[in-house]
């Protein structure tokens, strides 16, 4: 349990009633691998040299925390979770640390939090995600498209009835860190014990008692892991898990109409190759390429936080699972300074921005050091794949040169396709993994393994988060009621069990008329008790979330997702442009640890 280390100053009025009637609810590589040091990033090499840099126009970071005043909040709308624009000010200009506007007091949703020490000192190389970590997708676009292609190909390829094509996606109903469990068409809310807190079959609510007989046998815990269990953890897979309780609920209620034999797993399965062969087959990336300002959220701050990144003396890189010809345009549209009329035609440019760039990298696999993938070099300009030597170019055959002619200012970033960490090290001139920050969305497919079998230092994007701790904020005085609440209920049960005791063993001489018309008295105050505290703490849940509450959270407990985000993420932040709000050189230091015996002596 940690506090933070620096709480914002809560000014909050203790003054309010303590008595359990009062309403009390305010609207509130290989290592044989060799390469030469003709590879070797310049800014590996050299850091600190490049010039140093302001980003024009006037940045302007909040002096002061802007959740002071009261906002509105709207049960269930998590828009605000995706919608943002990045660190932009007022006049829409890109805020970075190192502007002369720069440095100022971070909006408590922009912050970077930290599980585990980090030196920015010691970090000689940031590398990046690309989907969902410089690229945020907007999900009412980008997982409609998703959703409405898999539902295609479960009716044209599949079998499944042609009235599937009328159904529509509630984007905004599932959120990460869910796990569906496949063979009893379930979706289940774990907390950080994996107990199951909230569980819906489809959608309809497991009562307590159909939960705690499904789950609730602690002698033979489930794992809630593969093969049986499916883990929504990157937003990539919410569309599926909500066309997964649709088809729940629709084999319940018509199970002669799926196809013969498909039972919960059955359909699970073929959701997944769907979806699998939408991101594979062109049903997404062409319609992103296309149009990608209608799928992907413009984001002004990622260019100056790059370099000033690269102008501190950093190497930067990316490390992305898309192929080069969708990166490109990906990047094209984060990275260019736009015309007037909004379009640019494709260009590298963006390859300015980094060292090297790896693609098609096939993570998680891509971070064990015995990966032997080939890694071949991308020729911008065709997207042809020419072989290497472990990095170092080859003579191609019929071709007396070895290396691959990159045209234009952009020669000093190498893209490949391939290939695995050991490459990447080697290219770089990483001596050490703890030199190395990496910056993604995905627990499993970019920070698990990179930070467990590596060494690498973690960053992870939780666009969910801004609107969270916003909402915390707005909620502090419903929470510490709450809590008084609680402590009001194992007060009166203290008194209730002390009443029955001296019933029980005590004087034979006691008023035992009186003693049980005060336990009366005692037993009704603490079912009221109990009822005003269970209702106050889901209506508390449904600000978050109307379904799943709060993301990082189940009751008091912290969720399964936000036990992972601690374990793994050394930090953790809303976007990753937010890495350009806090200087290069920053020491992120953790917020001490808290166990419980120490919660009623903090020092404040
Ligand atoms: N074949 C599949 N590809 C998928 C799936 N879910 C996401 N993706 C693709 O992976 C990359 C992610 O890139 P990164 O930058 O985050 O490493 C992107 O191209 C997605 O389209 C899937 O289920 N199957
Ligand atoms: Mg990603």
């Amino acid at each position: 349990m940690r506090i933070p280390r620096n709480p914002v100053s809560v000014s909050v009025s203790v003054s309010f009633c303590l008595s359990f009637l009062s309403p009390f609810l305010s609207s509130s590589p290989s290592p044989s691998l060799t390469f030469s040091s003709q590879f070797l990033s310049k800014s590996a090499l050299s850091p600190g040299k490049r010039k140093r840099f302001h980003t024009s126009g006037s940045s302007q970071l909040h002096a002061s925390y802007p959740m002071n005043e009261s906002r509105g909040t709207v049960v269930g709308d998590q828009s605000s979770n995706f919608l943002h624009l990045g660190n932009i000010d007022q006049g829409q200009k890109p805020c970075v640390w190192s502007s002369p506007e720069g440095g100022r007091k971070i909006e408590i949703g922009k912050r970077i939090f930290c599980n585990r020490s980090l030196n920015m000192k010691s970090i000689v190389a940031v590398g990046f995600d690309m989907d969902y970590t410089l690229a945020q997708y907007k999900p009412e676009t980008f997982e409609s498209l998703a959703y409405e292609g898999t539902i295609k190909k479960l009716v044209n390829d599949l079998g499944y009835p042609r009235e599937l094509l009328d159904w529509s996606f509630d984007w905004k109903y599932m959120v990460r860190g869910l796990v569906l469990d496949k063979k009893r068409g379930n979706i289940l809310k774990m907390d950080r014990h994996k107990y199951v807190k909230v569980a819906y079959h489809g959608f309809k609510e497991l009562s307590k008692e159909e939960k705690v007989g499904t789950y609730g046998n602690t002698l033979i815990r489930d794992s809630f892991d593969e093969p049986d269990y499916a883990l929504i953890d990157t937003l990539f897979s919410l569309a599926e898990a909500y066309l997964f309780a649709q088809l729940v609920d629709y084999r319940d209620n018509n199970p002669g109409k799926v196809p013969a034999g498909a039972d919960y797993s059955w359909m699970y399965k073929d959701v997944r190759a769907a979806v699998d062969l939408c991101h594979r087959d062109g049903t997404l990336k062409q319609m992103v390429a296309k149009d990608p300002k209608r799928y992907i959220n413009e984001d002004t701050a990622i260019v100056p936080m790059l370099k000033m990144l690269r102008d501190s003396g950093r190497a930067t890189f990316l490390v992305t699972n898309s192929l080069w010809d969708y990166t490109n345009i990906v990047m094209n549209f984060l990275c260019e300074s736009r015309t007037i009329n909004g379009s640019n035609p494709i260009n590298f440019d963006w390859l300015q921005y980094f060292d090297v760039v790896i693609t098609g990298s096939a993570k998680p696999g891509f971070f064990h050091e015995d990966n032997r993938a080939n890694l071949f070099e991308v020729e911008p300009e065709s997207g042809m794949l020419v072989n290497t030597d472990n990095g170092s170019p080859m003579a191609q055959m019929g071709s007396s040169s070895p290396t691959l002619s990159l045209k234009g200012p952009n020669k000093m970033c190498r893209v490949f396709q391939g290939g695995s960490v050991g490459h990447l090290h080697k290219l770089l001139s990483i001596g050490s993994s703890s030199q190395v920050l990496y910056v993604g969305d995905h627990i499993y497919g970019d920070i698990l393994r990179s930070k467990k079998v590596l060494g690498w230092r973690t960053m992870l994007v939780v666009p969910e988060l801004e609107r969270e701790v916003e909402l915390l904020w707005e909620l502090r005085d419903t929470r510490k009621q709450l809590r008084l609440l609680r402590n009001q209920r194992d007060h009166i049960e203290d008194k209730i069990h002390r009443l029955k005791w001296s019933l029980k063993f005590e004087d034979v001489n006691v008023d035992e008329k009186k003693i049980s018309s005060e336990l009366d008295e005692l037993e009704s105050q603490r079912e009221q008790v109990r009822l005003t505290h269970q209702q106050s703490q889901r209506e508390c849940h449904q600000k978050f979330h109307k379904v799943w509450g709060q993301l990082m959270k189940t009751g008091y407990q912290n969720s399964r997702f936000a036990h992972q985000v601690e374990r793994f993420a050394c930090l953790y932040s809303s976007q990753v442009s937010n890495l350009g709000l806090c200087s290069p050189d920053k020491y992120y230091r953790p917020s001490e640890d808290f166990m419980p015996h120490e919660f009623d002596i903090i020092p404040w």
